[in-house]
């Protein structure tokens, strides 16, 4: 009784699988374009976390991915890697595995270089009033957010933090009023 599909709901399937597969065959490049945002451990216990998700929001990005969990020194050094000889690395290992993280993946137009702007500069004394380092922290080694610095550094990042399935397409319903 419940399980029969009208004809309807198959084609809506099948143009949804469809409209997927062009997505992921696309590289997620222009408007399905992703990013890797974690709110760090200090995020997490300074409560920033709604308003970080609240700016990616109104901003216009699509959330589709999001866990809140405590990640190994492994899988930090993993995701650090590249920075392994610099001098603050273990430190940065160890305040990174200290607590709960906030794992998420932000999708939209040129949403790695955005993102970035949202966020400020490394080092908060260089960011802007007006991003969110620029707004909530002081010092570098405790910079409440991270974000990847290139499309390529974000297709690892993502592909590090999230399992296959733990990623969605979802349609939006006001996205023409986000996209011309
Ligand atoms: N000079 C520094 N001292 C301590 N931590 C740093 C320094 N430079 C960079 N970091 C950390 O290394 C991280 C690398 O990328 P993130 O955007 O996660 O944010 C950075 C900071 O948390």
């Amino acid at each position: 009784m419940g399980s029969k599909r009208s004809l309807s709901d198959t084609k809506e399937l099948a143009d949804l699988a469809a409209k997927h597969a062009r997505i992921i065959e696309s590289g997620w490049t222009g408007t399905n374009e992703r990013t890797f945002i974690a709110v760090k451990p200090d995020g997490v216990q300074r409560r920033l976390v709604g308003e970080i998700i609240r700016r990616f929001e109104r901003k216009g990005f699509k959330l589709v991915g999001m866990k809140l969990l405590q990640a190994s020194e492994e899988e930090l050094r993993q995701h650090y890697g590249d920075l392994r000889e610099k001098p603050f690395y273990s430190g940065l290992v160890k305040y990174m595995s200290s607590g709960p993280i906030v794992a998420m993946v932000w999708q939209g137009l040129d949403v790695v270089k955005t993102a970035r702007k949202m966020l400020g500069e490394t080092n908060p004394a260089d960011s802007l009033p007006g991003t969110i380092r620029g707004d909530y922290c002081v010092e570098v080694g405790r910079n409440v957010i991270h974000g990847s610095d290139s499309v390529e550094s974000a297709q690892r990042e993502i592909s590090l933090w999230f399992k296959h399935h733990e990623l969605f397409c979802w349609e939006e319903c006001n996205e023409h009023w986000i996209y011309a």
